[in-house]
């Protein structure tokens, strides 16, 4: 099986939902900015701030490409679907879902948030710019589309456990039309 990767913007959960589904699936998970903490041994704000972002997507780039593309979940950070040679890495190694919830749900989740640097100064207006900025690009380069607003953690996981299931069975119309 192609390693499954959850896509979605800051706050959709992918880190919190992909170890619940790792846990359900009993499948290995690993979360790409925990990876890239690891390997540069520093806090994602850290880098952000002694090196830039152009650094960090760099990193990001080259450790997506040493996570195993068989039998894993891997969760990603938000910004993974920026870069056209990610999203190219995604479409041919991977089975891609992306978590979607609503612009007023991630703000709500993130409210008391301080570790997301692009994040920092005016939330609302940063969250706005960006998630219009993404929302299209998550949504093309998704094999499956899951709302996760309003749902919890175990109900977001067992959809995505019967959608796998119909995806199997050549059938897959979960979320469409978000
Ligand atoms: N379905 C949900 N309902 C309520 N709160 C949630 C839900 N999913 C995630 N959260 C909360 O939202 C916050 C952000 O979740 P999480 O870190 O998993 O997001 P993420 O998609 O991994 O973000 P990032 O792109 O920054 O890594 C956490 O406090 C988490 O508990
Ligand atoms: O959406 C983004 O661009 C980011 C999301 C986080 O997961 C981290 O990867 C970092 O804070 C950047
Ligand atoms: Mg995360």
């Amino acid at each position: 099986m192609k390693s499954i990767y959850l896509t979605g913007f800051m706050g959709a959960g992918k880190t919190t939902v992909g170890k619940a589904l790792g846990e359900y699936l009993e499948i290995p998970i690993f979360d790409l900015d925990a990876e890239i903490e690891k390997k540069e041994c520093c806090t994602i704000q850290s880098i952000f701030e002694r090196y830039g972002e152009s650094y960090f997507r760099e990193i990001e780039s080259a450790v997506l490409q040493e996570m195993p593309t068989e039998n894993t979940i891997i969760t990603t950070g938000g910004g993974i679907i920026c870069r056209n040679e990610n999203r190219q890495f995604l479409k041919v190694k991977g089975f891609v879902i992306f978590l979607y919830a609503s612009e007023e749900e991630i703000y709500r989740r993130l409210i008391e948030d301080k570790t997301r640097p692009l994040l920092s100064g005016d939330k609302r207006a940063n969250i706005a710019n960006l998630y219009n900025e993404r929302l299209p690009i998550y949504r093309e380069s998704a094999d499956m589309i899951i709302d996760t607003t309003g749902k919890s953690i175990r109900m977001i996981v067992q959809e995505i456990h019967t959608c796998l299931d119909s995806s199997e069975n050549g059938q897959n119309d979960c979320d469409k039309n978000i």
